[in-house]
């Protein structure tokens, strides 16, 4: 299970997460909503291990591994599939390196990264070219598929099909539906879109709220 257990976060004097606590089991996809600001993408960054927070601790099957020093390891267990795609590659990286690049980290096969192509529905004409060649929905089936590269036990889709076409969305959801059934992986899925929460949970939707107390900025 990958917990956030009473996290505490802060940017500068403005307090953001102030003990928070989700759980997200495998198997099964938990719904994140709230409010515009509230912290959903602090929390996302938390839980994949980018973020430390200040109070509490993140925990991967009961262990607390946002304390641990070499934390780096626990994060191939979590895939981070952000809201804007542009934002989150390098501008200079082919199609393909997006996908690849865990991979080559890892020193691990590159045959992966053309089935995960090939399953997100992107053609071997797209591999060579840079994002600003492609399509946003392009871009993000290859950041799903980055994403997906290591086999993550774990997944964490912050807002990630808000740009996108009703279809792509529809098609991205099915893929990662598709790994979760055969993987047994967890999902995070943070969005606004209450419908599609609605769908995709598998249990009740969580709604993250602001913190009472933050000072104003
Ligand atoms: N690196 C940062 N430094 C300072 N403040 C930040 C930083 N990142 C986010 N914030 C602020 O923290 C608050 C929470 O931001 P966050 O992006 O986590 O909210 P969110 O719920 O995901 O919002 P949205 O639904 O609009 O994407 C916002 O007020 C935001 O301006």
């Amino acid at each position: 299970m990958l917990e956030a257990v009473d996290v505490t976060l802060s940017y500068g004097r403005r307090t953001v997460l102030d003990r928070v606590s989700v759980s997200v089991r495998p198997g099964e996809v938990l719904g994140l909503a709230g409010p515009s600001g509230c912290g959903k993408s602090t929390l996302a960054r938390v839980l994949a291990l980018l973020l430390r927070p200040s109070g509490g601790a993140v925990t991967l099957d009961g262990r607390p591994v946002s304390r641990w020093r070499h934390r780096a390891p626990h994060r191939t267990s979590i895939g981070l599939v952000f809201q804007q795609p542009r934002l989150a590659v390098d501008p200079r990286f082919t199609l393909f390196d997006v996908i690849a690049e865990p991979l080559r980290a890892t020193r691990r096969p590159l045959e992966r990264a053309h089935r995960l192509a090939a399953e997100l529905g992107l053609t071997p004409e797209l591999f060579t070219r840079r994002p600003h060649e492609v399509s946003d929905g392009q871009l993000q089936r290859a950041c799903v598929a980055r994403a997906l590269a290591l086999e993550p036990r774990y997944l964490i889709c912050d807002e990630m099909t808000t740009m996108l076409d009703a279809s792509t969305q529809a098609h991205l959801v099915a893929r990662i539906e598709d790994y979760r059934a055969s993987t047994g992986a967890g999902v995070l899925a943070i969005s606004h879109d209450t419908e599609l929460l609605d769908r995709w949970s598998t249990g009740t939707v969580h709604t993250l709220n602001q913190p009472e107390e933050s000072p104003r900025t």
